[in-house]
């Protein structure tokens, strides 16, 4: 009989029960994530990325536990309006408007700008990356269930969440509608009955050009809706875990409960919200125009080097973005690849058989060092500090004899940790590879060099080219079919 497999506890910060609590997944083995994605109406900045890195830390987490990941989120691309809340321009429309493109191409430019930007930070692609505007029957569909049930109302071609229908609204946020009332009282503004209810549908205006056909006359979708309706629509009732922003908890995701719920579908059961990236204590954000994009960035900096600096706090802290920052992280990253290439060099150049204990004995304590970290609450400085703690030891070892099975138990930690995890070794980086492909371009034109001594008869510089190659461990074999190398 095959045993049920376990997996080590996992606690995770809940926003809504403010506290540590252990993860205990739906089903056995699986986890349903859904994360609030982009609204697609410019680049992405490096707040952005804070965001995405985070939750893909907790994914590629669960993963290496063993979890089957279905990892869903959204793309905006209409119904976010100006102004966060009910009124000002559709976010897509006024871009569109500016770059003289459709909304859809607008859309569709920032979608692929992003998904690029993402790729180059090593962040896995979603399972699922559904559109707001392919999903408007089922938006409307939600829409109706609310209302049959007396939470929503119809009001002049549009439908308001009735908040006072619903006493749990402001669970998330731990907001009373009371102090709600007090603190934020505004006009009752037109066709709504409260003014903190919020929109599920708008009426489109004339001039409004992204409309489709609801039983309320032609309109379009509020912005919280498309993320109840398209997460249970993939994850089911219930699901695991939400993400998102701390600067989304409220009104956003207190509506996305509260709409779900009220139309009779339990919720997420744990919610993770990642805190801001600041610049001067502020936070980056677009409409404040102190972004720095992630394409501009790159041009100066590796994106490893951004990730590095992204999982160096943790995903609940503040990050500050200075150029100090990013000294230290270009530091801290180099110190940790520069192990990393030594080790797979020696491999590479075949290693014999020494006593590893030691080594093999440290490498285990910081693997689970890191393990605890990640373990409470996606832990990652603490994280990145034991492979700081590995780095030391395997750098000490290196100075003496390491055996192949130490810098083979060094190796599998630094890829397996720093990079299934933490995702900080994207594909041909720090992997030797590149050092291996550069090696052999060298070798490749040391060769030719070499030749070249010999067709012109020059035999005390080709033998003295021999030689010095032989010195550092490379011998030169001459073949019927011309030199070759070979370590
Ligand atoms: N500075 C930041 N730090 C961390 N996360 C951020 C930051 N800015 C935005 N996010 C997150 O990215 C997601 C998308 O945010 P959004 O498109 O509203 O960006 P924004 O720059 O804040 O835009 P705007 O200023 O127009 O609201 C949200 O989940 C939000 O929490
Ligand atoms: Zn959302």
């Amino acid at each position: 009989m095959t045993q049920p497999q376990t997996f080590p506890d996992v606690y995770i910060h809940d926003t809504l029960q403010r506290r540590k609590v252990k993860f205990e997944a739906t089903s056995p083995g699986r986890v349903g994530m859904y994360l609030c994605g982009p609204t697609v109406y410019s680049d992405a900045h490096v707040g952005h990325a804070k965001k995405e890195v985070a939750f893909d830390v907790v994914r590629r987490y669960f993963l290496h536990l063993g979890y089957a990941v279905r990892y869903v989120s959204n793309i905006t691309d209409v119904g976010h309006l100006q102004n966060d809340s009910d009124d000002g321009e559709d976010k897509m429309l006024a871009r569109a408007r500016l770059e003289q493109l459709q909304p859809m191409e607008v859309a569709e430019k920032y979608f692929w700008s992003f998904m690029d930007d993402m790729g180059r930070l090593n962040v896995l692609r979603p399972s699922i990356q559904p559109r707001a505007t392919g999903h408007i029957g089922e938006q409307i569909a939600l829409i109706e269930e609310l209302i049959s049930r007396g939470h929503a109302y119809e009001s002049a071609g549009s439908v308001y969440f009735d908040v006072r229908s619903w006493p749990n609204y402001g669970v998330l946020s731990g907001r009373k509608l009371d102090d709600q009332e007090e603190g934020t009282r505004e006009e009752v503004r037109g066709d709504k009955r409260d003014a903190r209810d919020f929109a599920l549908w708008k009426n489109a205006e004339p001039s409004h050009i992204m409309r489709w056909e609801s039983p309320w006359g032609q309109g379009f979708p509020g912005w919280h809706i498309e993320c109840s309706a398209m997460s249970l629509k993939y994850l089911g009732e219930g699901f695991d875990i939400h993400g998102g922003g701390l600067d989304l908890e409220f009104p956003h995701h207190e509506a996305e409960i509260a709409q779900s719920e009220a139309a009779g579908h339990p919720f997420a059961r744990y919610w993770m919200h990642n805190n801001m990236l600041t610049i001067g204590g502020e936070k980056m954000s677009k409409s404040k125009g102190n972004f720095t994009t992630l394409s501009d960035l790159y041009k100066r900096l590796d994106p490893m080097v951004v990730r590095f600096l992204l999982v160096g706090s943790h995903y609940r802290s503040i990050t500050e973005f200075s150029p100090e920052a990013f000294v230290s992280a270009q530091n801290g990253y180099r110190r940790l690849t520069e192990a990393l290439n030594e080790v797979e060099r020696r491999l590479k150049a075949g290693a014999g058989e020494e006593n590893d204990a030691a080594l093999i004995g440290k490498v285990g304590t910081h693997r689970a060092a890191f393990e605890k970290a990640m373990q409470d609450d996606f832990n990652t400085p603490e994280a990145v500090a034991a492979l700081f703690g590995l780095t030391r030891d395997v750098n000490a070892a290196l100075v003496g004899t390491v055996g192949k099975a130490g810098l083979e138990a060094a190796q599998a930690a630094y890829r397996e940790l720093g990079g299934e995890v933490l995702g900080l070794f994207a594909e041909g980086q720090a992997s030797g590879e590149d050092d291996g492909q550069m090696l052999d371009t060298l070798l490749e034109l040391v060769l030719q060099a070499r030749q070249n001594y010999r067709l012109n008869k020059q035999y005390a510089e080709s033998d003295a080219l021999r030689e010095r190659l032989a010195a550092v461990g490379l011998t030169i074999e001459d073949t019927k079919d011309g030199a070759r190398w070979k370590k």
